[in-house]
């Protein structure tokens, strides 16, 4: 059964008056039928942001780029940062992990159940723990070692491997070494970390034993981009789970992996369909 192309437009410009009135009156003399769309102003920067989906009237492809020529004398007008996007051309990612597989497995069931529009071109790590599942699901294991003081050269391989592979999006799927300021940069806006804390509590390498410590009756887990600073990038969802007094740290962590799952993949979801927009150290997420 065909179904319809649907296109994904994305803006963030200065707020005025007439943006949505303009934007969608273009859709609308280009037979597009709008979707489904999404906008908010943030009052203290004055920045609009707008998502819009749609699909020809005519159920037939379009010609994307005749509808940016169209579109690029608006978006001067309006000094606006956009982007459109067929909606059918899948993000290609490449997941990165340690020794936890929890992330993996769940990740790999979703995208192999369909519930995760992405091509995943393989998997990444620094241990050889994950191999097997991996190629077991078909897919490339690129298994790069830290030795003692050669991290930039394991970061320039990985740097190379997304170039080769013409990643879109690194997920960080319980990836445990620190990235440089480097690779952060080479990766901006394009890599998504899973902490296993209710940020901005807990941040580092062992959240769940800092939570057990303190005696916490909440634990959680927070999605963000990666960026220099340890978990200090903009979040994209968090969630968080109940505990008593009674549950051991090791509970703790095995608790807290569901949760983790749950929000990464909600996370990895909604930054491939262009629903996550940055707005400053923050995101506008329209779900
Ligand atoms: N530049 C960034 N790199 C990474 C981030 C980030 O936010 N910015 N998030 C981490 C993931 N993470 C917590 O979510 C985390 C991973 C690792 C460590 C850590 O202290 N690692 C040690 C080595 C630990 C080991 O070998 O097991 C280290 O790198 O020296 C803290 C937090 C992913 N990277």
């Amino acid at each position: 059964m065909t179904t319809t192309p649907q296109y994904l437009l994305t803006l963030r410009c200065p707020d005025r008056k007439g943006i949505v009135a303009t934007v969608t009156t273009l859709l609308a003399d280009q037979d597009l039928l709008i979707v489904e769309s999404h906008q908010f102003e943030d009052h203290n920067s004055g920045m609009f942001f707008m998502r819009v989906l749609f699909a020809p009237e005519s159920c037939a492809p379009i010609d994307l780029d005749r509808l940016r020529d169209l579109f690029r004398p608006i978006a001067e007008r309006f000094d606006m940062d956009w982007a459109f996007r067929d909606v059918a051309v899948k993000p290609r990612v490449l997941l990165a992990v340690s020794r936890f597989g929890h992330c993996l497995y769940d990740l790999l069931h979703r995208w192999r159940s369909g519930h995760l529009p992405v091509e995943i071109v393989g998997v990444v790590s620094n241990h050889d723990d994950m191999r097997s599942f991996t190629e077991w699901n078909n897919l490339p294991y690129h298994h790069l070692p830290i030795a003692k003081g050669e991290k930039a050269a394991q970061e320039a391989r990985i740097m190379a491997l997304v170039d080769e592979l013409d990643v879109d999006l690194v997920v960080l799927a319980r990836y445990m070494q620190i990235l440089s300021p480097e690779l952060c940069a080479f990766l901006d806006k394009r890599c998504i970390n899973i902490h296993h804390s209710f940020l901005p509590s807990f941040k580092g390498a062992k959240p769940y034993h800092q939570a057990h410590a303190r005696g916490v009756k909440v634990i959680g887990a927070t999605a963000h981009y990666v960026t220099t600073d340890l978990d200090e990038g903009p979040i994209i969802e968090q969630d968080t789970k109940r505990v008593t007094h009674s549950r051991s740290a090791d509970e703790l962590v095995a608790i807290g992996q569901e949760v983790e799952c749950a929000v990464l993949a909600r996370a990895v979801r909604w930054h491939v369909e262009g629903r996550v927009m940055l707005n400053g150290d923050r995101t506008i997420v329209f779900d």
